[in-house]
């Protein structure tokens, strides 16, 4: 288990962030890596979180073989590279975002990123989730949209994992949060985020088969040799280091299209 403290990241203007969460590992939730000693808080929570990841798996496999079927894969496709049974850096993220009460605080809350594993769920109440749309075809700007909670609805992200996999042809969306609009900037904001990651030792090369495009055809060979762990760790790299710069990836067209 981790814990990020209030301001301990920048946002893209370089001030402090405006949230803090605790990260739990889901191997140390369920056995396969030794239980921390956790805080009073989460401590009195655990059950709670061992129901919590029984009923968000067979969601994140469920939207998993749908994908792979669209792409005429096997269905367990991807439940394979991400098992529950093997170790990962999967992990539940629940984060607080103070209330946005003054002037100065109307800003950047969680800097823009893309989730770097497969699927995100995402459960809260209030607003200031936003979305960057791609420009248009026609050369429009590139916008911050806002994704509304719904009740009894998970927010899903893709992540850069899955884009790697299929070649490109799937799609991680650059997000953000900032304060939620309207009255709700004087609420405290309370979000969970079930982060699935690919199982430490997975291979990050892309799938053959189906309407994945072939590697040979766009000549991308790249990440083919890493296994997840060092995949997110060299991200992670390029990520502090400046040498990457967040961008959305994917969206490219399936074989045959
Ligand atoms: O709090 C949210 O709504 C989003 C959190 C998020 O993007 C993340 O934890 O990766
Ligand atoms: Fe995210």
């Amino acid at each position: 288990m981790k814990y990020k403290a209030l301001g301990f990241t920048k946002t893209e203007t370089k001030q402090p962030d405006r949230c803090e969460f605790f990260m739990l590992s889901q191997d140390e939730l369920t056995g396969l890596a030794p239980a921390p000693q956790y805080p009073q808080p989460v401590a009195t929570g655990l059950t709670a979180f061992g129901s919590y990841l029984a009923h968000a798996r067979p969601i994140v496999e469920l939207i998993c073989r749908v994908l792979a079927m669209n792409l005429d894969l096997p269905p367990s496709t991807f439940m394979e590279k991400q098992s529950p049974t093997s170790k990962s850096g999967t992990l539940i993220r629940l984060i607080k975002y103070p209330a946005s009460a003054s002037e100065v605080d109307r800003r950047t809350s969680l800097v823009n990123h893309t989730d770097m594993g497969t699927i995100t769920l995402l459960a809260g109440v209030l607003g200031g989730l936003q979305i960057l749309r791609p420009p248009t075809e026609s050369g429009g700007d590139e916008v911050w949209e806002h994704v509304k909670s719904e009740p009894n609805c998970l927010i899903v992200n893709m992540g850069d994992a899955l884009v790697q996999w299929t070649g490109g042809v799937l799609r991680s969306n650059v997000h953000r949060v900032t304060y939620p609009p309207g009255e709700q900037a004087a609420y405290d904001r309370y979000s969970v985020a079930y982060l699935i990651r690919a199982s430490s030792d997975c291979k990050m090369e892309r799938l053959q088969g189906g309407r994945i495009p072939d590697k040979e055809v766009d000549g991308n060979y790249e990440d083919d040799d890493i296994l997840a762990d060092d995949w997110e760790r060299k991200k992670n790299m390029a990520l502090i280091s400046g040498k990457d710069c967040v961008k959305s990836t994917g969206g490219n067209p399936m074989r045959g299209e």
